[in-house]
């Protein structure tokens, strides 16, 4: 066998990122696997297999790659309905819109909506090695929903170990490239919101909230976790607020106006942001067709460009961690 045959057969599949060893009839490959996700890979590693081997020879490929520098923002509220699955999709989009390679975890154990929302319901995860795959979606944002742990309209009702294996499931995925991971938590502070903060540390958390004093109470709520925990807030969304009526144009205010505003300032907290109260917005959620997948989308695109100037300027400041 000729040493160089077998480089030049490897090198032809994989470039420069094997490296080939020889050592009698023993071929060891080390293969360097960083960004490219978990599909290439094995296609990469298969090709190299096959390159490198031949009758009487031994194989061996080990894959490696670096970990991508990967953080979490969770998406937060201190009550339910308020359009924080909502906002998380469309954050999620919005940032991968403008760059971010991003995945997308429902967490809302609570009312797993996000399947529905990225048009993928009924689509299961697979796995391999006991490693989930998320499931693509027809807007780049790789998605992993509790929901999709659990059959089909069954109702979720796990105690607080099930719910952290279940969020370590999801969390410890096989998100591939993905430098940020959107999570929808679900409302107010119980054990997924814990063990989020405890075991998978986010970089910072973003509160959404509505306009209503009683919303805005609970968004305090939300705040007072996250902050005693050490994890930064990033901002909170203010939802549902202004109203344009369909038919005379009208703007009115149901929830009232500037509320959350006026709450984050006196929190010392920033404000990221208005989504109005829009019929538009309810219909193309349900439809599967977030808003801010319409690149001429002006709503949710401001709020992503002031999370990622977070993310690039001050979560290492603030106290973010890496995951
Ligand atoms: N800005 C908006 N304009 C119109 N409808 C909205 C808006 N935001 C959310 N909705 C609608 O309000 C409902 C609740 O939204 P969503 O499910 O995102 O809330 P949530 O806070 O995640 O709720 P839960 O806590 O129950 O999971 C949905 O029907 C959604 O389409």
């Amino acid at each position: 066998m000729d040493e160089q045959d077998v480089k030049n057969a490897v090198a032809a599949v994989a470039g420069a990122r094997a490296t080939v060893k020889v050592d009698g009839a023993r071929i060891g490959v080390v293969v360097d696997a960083t960004g490219l996700d978990a599909k290439a890979r094995d296609a990469l590693e298969a090709a190299v297999t096959m390159a490198a081997s031949a009758p009487g020879r031994e194989v061996r490929v080990v894959v490696t790659a670096e970990r991508p520098r990967r953080r979490t923002i969770a998406v937060a509220s201190g009550k339910g309905g308020v359009g924080k699955s909502t906002v998380s999709a469309n954050l999620a989009i919005a940032l991968s819109q403008i760059g971010r390679r991003v995945g997308l975890v429902d967490a809302d154990i609570y009312g797993p909506s996000q399947p529905r929302l990225l048009g993928v319901e009924g689509t299961r995860p697979e796995a391999k090695d006991k490693v989930l795959l998320p499931v693509q979606t027809p807007f780049g944002v790789p998605l992993l929903s509790m929901g999709q742990l659990v059959a089909p309209g069954k109702a979720i009702a796990w105690r607080g170990p099930m719910t952290a294996g279940a969020l370590g499931q999801l969390m410890d995925a096989e998100w591939g490239v993905a430098d940020t991971l959107v999570v929808d938590l679900p409302p107010g502070t119980g054990d997924v919101q814990l063990t989020m903060i405890q075991k998978h540390r986010p970089a910072g958390a973003v509160i959404v909230c509505t306009p209503q004093d009683l919303a805005l109470i609970d968004a305090t709520r939300a705040i007072d976790l996250f902050e005693q925990a050490g994890v930064p807030i990033i901002g909170v969304i203010e939802n549902m607020a202004g109203y344009a009526c369909p038919h005379c144009g009208e703007v009115s205010d149901p929830f009232g106006c500037g509320g959350a505003e006026a709450a984050a300032k006196a929190r010392g907290v920033p404000f990221l942001g208005r989504v109005p109260l829009d019929i538009a917005i309810r219909r193309a959620s349900d439809a599967g067709d977030p808003p801010a997948a319409d690149p001429a989308d002006r709503t949710f695109r401001p709020i992503a460009e002031q999370v990622v100037r977070w993310l690039e300027g001050g979560a290492e400041t603030a106290g973010g961690v890496e995951r």
